[in-house]
């Protein structure tokens, strides 16, 4: 592996060095630190990563290489990874590749050797921010520190329509069986109409195995045009950047509510649920990135491990009397899981179709499917 040096700058000022993997370049982006054990491969293809720099805090990362099975979208969007130790060497029975010639195909520099600690001690007391990540034979820190400064803020940004699909397709995968490293068939009782705004895949293989037939729509769908699909439910997927300005998801899924269609939606899905019932999101200090957070479910005080990657939130003090929490976060007491009353719609920050990260709130695709099946009996 080549030495390259590498520089990672953020916008109030402090800088860390180290050095080099993945592709040399220079990019921008929100640095934000996930503290995930497993799951890297996961974590870089999910889109919701869009325009942000990933500081993962688990100490090796790479070790297993990647492979052609885990990942959540067609490539890497992450802007950038940051890592304490990058291994020479991989290992795995389903590696394919390192996770450097990865990275590199797909245009994306990796920093290794740095404090990631410290890194995320500054970031957890200071807040996410901007920064720039340097990789090459040389770099410098003052350039570095340029662009970090003149990179737009990510509260404001609609990233959601840049991530979309460019045509409604059908999904058909279920989840993968390891033993025979192949998906799952589609089952297809249902048929739930998926607004892409930069969905795992995870999503789609859950629908299927909770019993779906899935379409899935651009972001920017007309909703007359997803209406004449006659979905049995709808489904809001995750993805990335500021909830606030998609406003024609906003009121698309404002129809989707005053129509009774059985929605469901998952992170940013969820924040857009929110808005369209009258809620308001926040940006939040340093966000959750992880898969260990604990979430107290409201009704039952279930405490669930959940898995979590948003830097924005529904302020529970905004929601309307008809928009009910269901779920609080344990670590900051945030609003993790909304339902409209009198409607069939639910909302639910985390992601329970954990990829990568525990399974606690698989529950969450049965219920949708008991929610389509309910209405469907009131015809
Ligand atoms: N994973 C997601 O859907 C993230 C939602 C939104 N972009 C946020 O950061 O809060």
């Amino acid at each position: 592996m080549s030495r390259l040096q590498a520089i990672l700058a953020l916008e109030d000022g402090r800088t860390f060095s180290g050095h080099g993997f993945g592709a040399p370049g220079q990019r921008v982006g929100e640095v934000v630190f996930n503290t995930a054990m497993t799951g890297y491969q996961e974590i870089l293809t999910d889109p919701s990563y869009a325009r942000q720099l990933v500081t993962l805090t688990a100490s090796h990362v790479g070790n297993t290489g990647v492979n052609a099975l885990d990942p959540e979208s067609d490539r890497v969007y992450c802007n950038g990874l940051i890592v304490r130790h990058y291994p020479r060497r991989y290992s795995s029975w389903r590696a394919q590749a390192s996770l450097s010639d990865y990275l590199a195909d797909h245009g994306v520099p990796g920093i290794a050797g740095l404090d990631t600690r410290s890194l995320t001690m500054h970031l957890r007391e200071h807040g996410a921010q901007n920064g720039c990540l340097m990789v090459g034979e040389e770099v410098d820190a003052d350039q570095a520190l340029g662009l970090a400064r003149g990179c737009e803020p990510m509260a404001g940004q609609d990233l959601a329509s840049g991530v979309t699909c460019s045509s409604p397709y059908a999904w058909t995968e279920g989840a993968l069986d390891l033993s025979s490293g192949r998906f799952g068939p589609s089952r297809g009782r249902h048929h739930v109409v998926c607004y892409d705004f930069g969905a795992k895949r995870n999503i789609l293989r859950m629908l299927v195995d909770a019993g779906c037939r899935v379409t899935v729509v651009p972001a920017r769908h007309p909703i007359d045009g997803l209406l004449a699909l006659q979905p049995d439910g709808v489904m809001l997927s995750n993805g990335p950047g500021d909830p606030e300005p998609c406003t024609y998801a906003i009121d698309a899924i404002a129809r989707l509510l005053e129509r009774g269609v059985p929605t469901f939606g998952i992170c940013l899905g969820h924040q857009l649920l929110a808005l369209a019932a009258g809620a308001r999101t926040v940006k939040m200090k340093f966000g959750h990135h992880g898969a260990n957070h604990p979430v107290k479910d409201l009704a039952t005080g279930q405490v669930l491990i959940t898995s979590q990657n948003h830097g924005f939130a529904v302020d529970e003090d905004s929601l309307p009397e008809h928009v009910v929490p269901t779920h609080r976060s344990l670590f900051d007491g945030s609003l993790q899981g909304i339902r409209i009353d009198g409607k069939p719609a639910m909302g639910f920050q985390g992601h329970p179709e954990a990829s990568p990260g525990p399974h606690d709130l698989r529950g969450l695709f049965g219920q949708f499917v008991k929610m389509i099946e309910t209405a469907d009996e009131r015809g």
